[in-house]
C-alpha cells in the first residue's frame, strides 16, 4: 500500500477544550491545549488518571467534538474534515475493538474492507501485518482465544490496516504484565522506524514515556504542564542528592554550607539533608570534602538521577505515583448520552 503525504505538522491544536456536563456537574476534562506535533514524532502523553489524555486523543480521532478552540491531524480540521482525518489515522483505544468470535485475519481483512480496500488488497494486507507483528501463530485462532499481548497486538494490527499517517494509541501497554509491556514498546518503536508514521500515545507509566517517546507532554487536570523530551525534562530539574549526619544539629550545619552550592535547592528533615544540583556527582564530591574539613562529616550518601515522576512532583506538588491512586475520574461511568458538547 502507498499513502499520500502532507506538508506541515502532522498534529496542531489551538486552545483545544472539551466540557462534559453531566446532570450533577461540569468537568473540564481538557483545557486550552495548544500543541504542534511535526511529521514522524513518537509523542507520549503522561499524566494520571482522569488528567485528559483520553479526551484529547478521542478529539483528535475525531470520536467527540471539542467544546471549544480547534484540532487539525493531517492538515484536516478534526469537525469540518472528520473524513479526511478518519481516513489519515489509525486509533487504538482503550477497549479491545476486535470482535471475539472471529478469527484475528478476519478482523483485520473486515478492517480493510471497512477502510475500502479490494477483498485481494485487503487479504494481502492483513498478511503483510500478520507476518511484520508477528502474529502468524494466532492469526488464524478465533480473537476470544487470545491472551491479553495477543488481543493488544492485534489491536495494532488493525488500528496499521490502511498504513495510517497519523496512529493513536491510548494505554497501548494497560492491564499487560511487564514482560509483555516490553514487547509492546518494542513493537511501538520498530513500527515507528520502519513505518515513519507520526505516533502519539496516552501512557500513565512513567517507564514507557521515559523509554519510549521522543517527547512527553506532561497533562494534569486537563492542562499541558511540560513538553520536552524526558532527558531535557529529568536533567532541568538537577541531580537529587540525600546527605545523613549525626544529629539534626549536623544536619543543619551541613545545609547551610550547602545552600552556598550554585543553583542548588536544599530542604533539612531530621538529620537528613535533601538537595538537588545540577551535575551532583562531582559537586558533591567537592561539598562531602567541604563538610569534613569543617567538621560535619557525611554518614550516609545518596545521588540519584531523577525520574519523570520527579519531573512531576516538581511541577504539581505531589507525585504521579500517588496521584494514580487518589485522583479517581469524577464521572467515568457517566455515559455519551448524557454528555453536552
Ligand atoms: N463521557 C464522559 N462524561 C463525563 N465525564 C467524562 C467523560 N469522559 C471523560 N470524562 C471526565 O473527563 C476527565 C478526563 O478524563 P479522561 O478519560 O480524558 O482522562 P485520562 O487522562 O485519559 O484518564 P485515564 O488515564 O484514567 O484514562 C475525567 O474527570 C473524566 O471523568
Amino acid at each position: 500500500m502507498t499513502r499520500t503525504h502532507h506538508t506541515g505538522p502532522a498534529i496542531v491544536t489551538r486552545g483545544l477544550t472539551r466540557h462534559f456536563t453531566t446532570r450533577k456537574q461540569t468537568v473540564e476534562a481538557v483545557r486550552g491545549l495548544d500543541l504542534e506535533i511535526g511529521q514522524g514524532e513518537l509523542v507520549a502523553f503522561l499524566g494520571p488518571n482522569g488528567a485528559g489524555k483520553s479526551t484529547t486523543l478521542r478529539m483528535l480521532t475525531t470520536l467527540i467534538q471539542p467544546t471549544s478552540g480547534s484540532a487539525t491531524v493531517a492538515g484536516h480540521d478534526v469537525v469540518t474534515g472528520q473524513r479526511e482525518v478518519r481516513g489519515a489515522i489509525g486509533y487504538v483505544g482503550q477497549g479491545n475493538g476486535a470482535g471475539h468470535q472471529q478469527r484475528g485475519r478476519d478482523e483485520l481483512i473486515s478492517q480493510g474492507r471497512a477502510y475500502g480496500l479490494s477483498r485481494t488488497a485487503a487479504r494481502a494486507r492483513a498478511a503483510e501485518l500478520v507476518d511484520s507483528l508477528d502474529l502468524g501463530a494466532v492469526a488464524d485462532r478465533k480473537v476470544s482465544t487470545l491472551s491479553g499481548g495477543q488481543r493488544r497486538r492485534l489491536d495494532i494490527a488493525m488500528g496499521l490496516v490502511h498504513l495510517p499517517r497519523v496512529l493513536f494509541l491510548d494505554e497501548p501497554s494497560t492491564g499487560l504484565d511487564p514482560q509483555n509491556r516490553a514487547n509492546l514498546q518494542e513493537l511501538v518503536r520498530q513500527l515507528h522506524s520502519e513505518t515513519g508514521s507520526t505516533v502519539v500515545l496516552t501512557t500513565h507509566y512513567l517507564e514507557e514515556a521515559d523509554a519510549l517517546a521522543d517527547r512527553v507532554i506532561v497533562v494534569d487536570h486537563g492542562r499541558m504542564i511540560a513538553d520536552d523530551t524526558a532527558h531535557r525534562l529529568k536533567s532541568g530539574l538537577g541531580d537529587l542528592v540525600r546527605l545523613g549526619f549525626s544529629s539534626p544539629e549536623a544536619a543543619g550545619a551541613a545545609a547551610a554550607r550547602a545552600s552556598r552550592l550554585d543553583g542548588s535547592r536544599v530542604e533539612v528533615e531530621g538529620d537528613e539533608v535533601s538537595l538537588r544540583v545540577a551535575a551532583g556527582s562531582e559537586l558533591v564530591a567537592e561539598l562531602v570534602g567541604d563538610l569534613a574539613a569543617a567538621g560535619v562529616p557525611v554518614a550516609r550518601l545518596e545521588v540519584r538521577r531523577p525520574t519523570l515522576d520527579d519531573v512531576f512532583l516538581d511541577l504539581t506538588g505531589r507525585s504521579l505515583r500517588e496521584s494514580e491512586t487518589t485522583d479517581q475520574p469524577d464521572s467515568q461511568t457517566a455515559s455519551e448520552s448524557e454528555v453536552a458538547a
